[in-house]
């Protein structure tokens, strides 16, 4: 640890914003101070670089595009010791975050941020500096170059140094468990251990000496002590996968360990710490996941401090023919066939196909294809491809899917806000951090 208070440095050009945060983090974090115009920044660091900056976008009354902010960036990431930065952004503006990040921001804040998460993001940034994280391995296995697996991947690399318990959202076998996978490589946990467990499938009466272990003769078959998920996993990442079938009851049990941060195994006088990174997963739809009689609302807030959402095959169908000609290759090599390729008009289905079942459904019809095809050239049958209406090849072609998907998040963000505000345009727009003109134009955009 640094022998001195951190410093942190807020650029912002409203002044009361930059107030507030400063006020919260002083005597938390560190030695806070503030600047309004990016033009005081070269003499502010003559007095030295801070740990750590946070730093608005848009400094000229009016500007929207991010330019001044991106080019501050730039300049700080050049110091020879340079700071973590953190960039504040607009929820709309996912695209510059996401920019940001690729640019070497550390993490960013969505405005208006709540107090608390201002907080455990600048404590992460000040851990991460005084221990870097590990370095990735390498290989990463969640494949695709489609816009929206960029973003996730950026995403990942952000959040993945942080402590921050994430939650992933998706259809089945979109690769959620890749995604929680790829978090715990980039975590400071890496050398620890991975641990997945299934928690649809654990009967609500063995749930609690699953998850929290047991004593010998704590109940008629427990013949030896038992270590839970929560200790196995202990200075790793435990993976919570399809935590939306719950039961109620098992939701309050896990709460209690989480908010408490210890567990009593079945059969124990004591609790005991525990040291879990929880990444958990669901394919329930967002609706029913906030429908506090499906799932408590005050345990929903303990997992998903980070919300990651893999999209559907069909949102970023750039990524069928990579993954196609990958595990193509797989299989061969597995089973020993030759090199082989995909009839034209077969592989214009496939890229066309809804694929209800995702990345796991088009890695099963790889394996068909090469276990049932031709040598040289797989056909549309071989791949077994049922359910699912194929869209229009020339749609698919026509359309930039990636624009698709970056609209349909900008669509949904502005919808979301809008439910939220009851109607009320000041309101939404405070909370998408746009101004109101901004948000009339993207209402009548997406016809809302
Ligand atoms: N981006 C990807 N790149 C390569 N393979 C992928 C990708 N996404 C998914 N897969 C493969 O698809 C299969 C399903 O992935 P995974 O188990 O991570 O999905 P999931 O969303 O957790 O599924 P479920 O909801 O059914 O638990 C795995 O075999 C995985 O290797």
């Amino acid at each position: 640890m640094a022998d001195h208070p951190a410093r942190i440095l807020i650029l912002d050009d409203d002044a009361d914003v930059a107030y507030a945060a400063a006020l919260v983090l002083r005597g938390c974090a560190g030695k806070a101070a503030t600047l309004a115009d990016p033009r005081q920044l070269a003499r502010h660091l003559q007095d030295g670089v801070p740990e750590v900056v946070l730093l608005d976008f848009n400094f000229t009354p009016g500007r929207t595009d991010g330019a001044e902010g991106l080019a501050v960036l730039d300049q700080l990431r050049a110091l020879p010791d340079p700071p973590l930065v953190i960039v504040m952004t607009a929820y709309a503006d996912v695209a510059l975050a996401v920019e940001a990040m690729k640019r070497g921001a550390s993490d960013f804040l969505t405005k208006p941020w709540d107090n608390a998460r201002l907080l455990a993001v600048v404590q992460g940034a000040l851990a991460q500096r005084a221990s870097p994280a590990a370095p990735a391995a390498p290989g990463d296995p969640l494949m695709g170059d489609s816009l929206p697996m960029r973003q996730l991947r950026a995403l990942i690399a952000s959040v993945g140094p942080t402590q921050a318990n994430v939650m992933v959202l998706g259809e089945n076998g979109v690769g959620k468990e890749l995604a929680a996978r790829a978090i715990h490589l980039a975590s400071r946990r890496a050398a620890g251990q991975f641990l997945a467990v299934d928690m649809g499938s654990l009967p609500e009466a063995t749930l609690e000496s699953e998850l929290f272990g047991h004593r010998k003769g704590s109940f008629t078959d427990a013949r030896s002590d038992r270590a839970g998920r929560f200790q196995a996993a202990s200075g790793g990442t435990l993976f919570l996968d399809e935590i939306g079938n719950l039961a109620l009851g098992a939701q309050s049990k896990l709460l209690t360990a989480l908010e408490r941060r210890e567990v009593t195994p079945l059969g124990a006088d004591r609790p005991q710490a525990i040291d879990v990174r929880i990444v958990s997963a669901t394919n329930l739809d967002e609706a029913r996941l906030y429908d506090a009689q499906m799932f408590r609302p005050d345990l929903l807030f303990r997992l998903n401090t980070i919300v990651l959402r893999v999209p559907p095959l069909r949102e970023r169908r750039a990524d069928i023919p990579a993954l196609l000609r990958h595990y193509l290759a797989h299989y061969r090599a597995l089973y020993g066939k030759a090199q082989g390729s995909i009839a034209p008009d077969a592989f214009d289905a496939l890229c066309a196909h809804h694929w209800p079942g995702n990345v796991r459904a088009l890695r099963h019809a790889c394996e068909r294809a090469v276990i049932l095809g031709q040598p040289g050239n797989y056909a549309l049958a071989d791949f077994g491809l049922h359910g699912g209406e194929p869209a229009s090849v020339a749609s698919v072609r026509a359309a930039g899917t990636d624009m698709l998907a970056l609209d349909t998040i900008e669509r949904d963000a502005v919808a979301a806000a809008m439910a939220q505000a009851r109607g009320n345009i000041s309101h939404a727009a405070i909370l998408l951090g746009i101004s109101r003109a901004a948000l009339y134009r993207k209402r009548s955009k997406h016809g809302l």
